[in-house]
């Protein structure tokens, strides 16, 4: 395996970076990619067509805001999948099922026959060969408190206007989700460990732990 950095990360390797909304995954995406040379893939807000209205109604969007998620990862999927790796991705596709469309489903939100089929959907794309696990999740976390006021420091109006409960139930989802994930190894970090902003060092442990990890996990799988 070849790797291009001290920290003997493997330039193949696929890092996706998951977490609550607000807690900093595209902040980190932007500062692994940077430091190793890896490509990107992003979730853009900018442009998705069904955002601002989902926000609005969720009953009314929340299945079409699902399909439109859906469809926008499994492109990206398919773009790293032909680059062969080497890309930090920020959210991971099982926070899709297991926190958004759970979550709305379970309070109403979305309706039965459509969570269904979204499920499908969903179970149908990841049998392709373009959805291998990722080499490592990394899980960001906080306080909640912290991640609000991240969320509010951000100022997405859509996001301002959303109440708060909302963000408690998605914050208690997460904590739960993370205990029981197993797809695929998973390293998690406070958020208050590292501060890419006031202290760029503060991303060097964090880079040697990923590569201590991927490096132990492909040799377990080799074994
Ligand atoms: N390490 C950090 N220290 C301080 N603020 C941060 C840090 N990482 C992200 N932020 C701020 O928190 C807010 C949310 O970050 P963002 O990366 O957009 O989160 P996410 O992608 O998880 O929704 C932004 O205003 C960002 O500037
Ligand atoms: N699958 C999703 N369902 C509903 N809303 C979602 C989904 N994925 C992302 N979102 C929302 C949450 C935020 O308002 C924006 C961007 O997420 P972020 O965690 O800030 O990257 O999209």
């Amino acid at each position: 395996m070849k790797a291009n950095n001290k920290y003997g990360i493997p330039s193949d390797a696929v890092i996706t970076i998951a977490g609550t909304v607000g807690v900093g995954k595209s902040s980190m995406t932007h500062a692994l990619s940077n430091e190793l040379g890896f490509r990107t893939s992003l979730e853009k807000v900018d442009g998705n067509p069904y955002l601002d209205k989902f926000y609005r109604d969720f009953e009314r969007w929340s299945f079409h805001l699902q399909v439109y998620f859906l469809a926008e990862r499994f492109k990206e999927q398919k773009r790293i999948f032909e680059y062969g790796g080497g890309f930090i991705q920020d959210r991971s596709i099982y926070e899709d099922t297991g926190i958004f469309a759970k979550m709305h489903y379970e309070k109403g939100t979305m309706n039965e026959t459509d969570y269904n089929t979204y499920k499908s959907l969903f179970d149908a794309m990841v049998m392709t060969p373009y959805f291998p696990h990722p080499d490592l999740l990394i899980y960001l976390e906080g306080s909640f408190d912290d991640v609000l006021t991240r969320l509010k420091s951000r100022g997405r109006q859509m996001e301002q206007d959303t109440p708060i409960e909302y963000w408690r139930e998605m914050y208690d989802r997460y904590e739960e989700w993370i205990n029981n994930f197993n797809t695929c190894p998973v390293m998690r970090i406070n958020i208050n460990d590292y501060d890419l902003y006031n202290d760029e060092d503060s991303i060097e442990p964090i880079l040697e732990r990923v590569g201590n990890f991927i490096q132990t996990s492909r040799n377990l799988i080799k074994a």
